[in-house]
């Protein structure tokens, strides 16, 4: 089964080990296409290997395309997070948001009020890895 994970990298990297941890967890269940998503300095590597804003988009929607499942965890605000998940619920994608209540920014009811999303509010990693693995199973 071919994952994407979707998390944020120019909205800020204050929840990456989370991203880290959630990532190690869906490998257990298929390809994660979108590792990089945890990956320290991203950006850097991507820049190194002389990647485009275009290159990154284009690749980001292949892989989107190939997606079996989606995964976001959607604390940490970002527009490319946003418009990842517009696309795939318009490709009925199954998908699935993690959000942390309590955080700075309120979720977006584009997001919590989108039928076609599941959503979980949660608290710690277990209870999270615990709705993946429900997830997953049910879209398998
Ligand atoms: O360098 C990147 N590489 C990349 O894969 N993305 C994709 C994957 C993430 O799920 C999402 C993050 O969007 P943003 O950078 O707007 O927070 O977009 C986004 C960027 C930077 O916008």
């Amino acid at each position: 089964m071919n994952i994407f994970f979707s998390g944020s990298i120019r909205g800020g990297r204050d929840d990456r080990d989370l991203y880290v941890d959630l990532i190690e967890h869906l490998e257990d269940h298929g390809t994660v296409l979108t590792e990089h998503v945890g990956t320290e300095n991203v950006e850097e590597m991507e820049a190194e290997a002389g990647l485009t804003d275009d290159e990154i988009h284009d690749q980001d929607v292949e892989w989107l395309q190939q997606a079996d499942i989606v995964v976001a965890e959607v604390t940490t605000p970002s527009l490319g997070v946003g418009y990842e998940l517009g696309r795939v619920v318009a490709w009925e994608k199954p998908v699935l948001c993690l959000y942390r209540p309590g955080a700075a920014h309120e979720l977006s009811a584009m997001i919590r009020g989108n039928d076609a999303v599941e959503v979980l509010e949660y608290r710690d990693l277990e209870t999270a890895t615990s709705r993946i693995d429900t997830f997953a199973r049910k879209h398998s």
